[in-house]
This record gives C-alpha cells, structure tokens and sequence, in this order.
C-alpha cells in the first residue's frame, strides 16, 4: 500500500486470498487506493504478464511459518519470479526460506534486498544483499530480555541498513 502513496504504481498478485477480516480490510485498502490485485489464473499466466511489464518484485508470499514442500500455486510462481531477472526485494524472510536455517531446501527466492521487520531471523544470517531492518517499535525491555543487540536508528528514520555480509563466515553479528 505504501509503494502506491509514494509514487510506485505496484500491481498485487494475491491467488489465494486470506478468509479473516484483516485481510479484506487490507485488500478494500488496496482498492481505495487504486492499486490493482490480479485477476487469479491457475496457470499463473497473470503474474507472468504482470513480471514481463514490471520494475522490481515486493516478495512478501511466505513468512515464518513457512514450511516445504511448496505447494501451488506457489510451486509455479517461484521459478517464474526467480526466472524474471527482476530485483527482488523480500519482506522479513525471504520466500521459501527457513526462518531458522535459511535457504536448506534449495526452493527459496535469492533476493537482492532484504527488509527485516523487529530483528533479523536467524535463517538470514549468511545474507549477503542488501539488508534493511525496520522495527524502531521494539522496546528496550524486549531488547535486553532476547539480547537482540539492535542497531541504532538515525535521525527520526523508521529503517537502518545493517553492514552488509562479504564473507560466508562474516555472518551477521546482531
Ligand atoms: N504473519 C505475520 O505476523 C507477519 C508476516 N510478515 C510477512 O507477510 C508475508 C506473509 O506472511 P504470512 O505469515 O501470512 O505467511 P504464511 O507463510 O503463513 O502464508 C502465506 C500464504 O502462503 C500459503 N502457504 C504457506 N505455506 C505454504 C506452502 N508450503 N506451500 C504453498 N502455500 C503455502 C498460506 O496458505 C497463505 O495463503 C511474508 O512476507 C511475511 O514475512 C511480516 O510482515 C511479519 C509479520
């Protein structure tokens, strides 16, 4: 949504959209603003359409609960967004990861910017893009109690980019 209030004109893919009221609520959000969901296809041909007439990937499919083997019709929606060449950016996990132990399915998207929400997950210590944490909303108590060792945030700044991992070995130390 808030790709749309700054200027992007994002187009959502949504296939299997979510029975609760918050994600009506969100999606009748999407609506009032003016950003498109995709009309559901079964053979993806939607999204296909969509990434040949794209900038980036917003990749927010799968979080933490993820668990393989992928089924459809996210089976099929992987390869294409992997195939696009499109950048990719990933939300908090990256899709088809494990949130602990990172890609070790092999069936997981390769993004080049990662945006991690409160702290960054186990799994994504070894990532080596670009890598933003937004969670400026974590009080201290929580901080200390998980010795989640959080960065500074500048200014009034609601992200902070973490040093980014050059080595394998460097992984991220937070
Ligand atoms: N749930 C949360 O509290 C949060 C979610 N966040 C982000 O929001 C996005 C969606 O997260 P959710 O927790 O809703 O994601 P889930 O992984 O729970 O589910 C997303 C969709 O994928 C389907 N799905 C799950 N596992 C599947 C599998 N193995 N094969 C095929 N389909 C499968 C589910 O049925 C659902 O339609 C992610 O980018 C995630 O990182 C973050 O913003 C942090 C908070």
């Amino acid at each position: 949504m808030d790709a749309g209030m700054f200027g992007y004109k994002p187009t959502i893919w949504y296939p299997k959209p979510g029975s609760k009221d918050i994600y009506k609520r969100l999606q009748q959000q999407c609506t009032n603003m003016q950003i498109p969901t995709l009309p559901s296809t079964p053979d993806s041909q939607s999204l296909r359409t969509a990434l040949a007439s794209s900038d980036v990937v917003l990749d927010a499919i799968f979080g933490f609960s993820f668990q393989p083997p992928v089924r459809a019709p996210f089976d099929a929606a992987l390869p294409l967004i992997a195939q696009s060449g499109l950048p990719i950016v990933s939300v908090d996990i990256p899709s088809g990861w494990n949130v602990e132990q990172g890609n070790v399915d092999g069936v997981g998207l390769d993004p080049d910017v990662l945006v991690s929400l409160t702290a960054p997950k186990e799994g994504v210590r070894k990532f080596a893009g670009r890598h933003f944490l937004g969670g400026r909303f974590v009080p201290k108590s929580m901080e200390e109690k998980f010795q989640l060792n959080l960065p500074e945030y500048p200014g009034f700044a609601q992200i902070v980019e973490l040093p980014r991992v050059k080595e394998p070995s460097d992984a991220q130390k937070l």
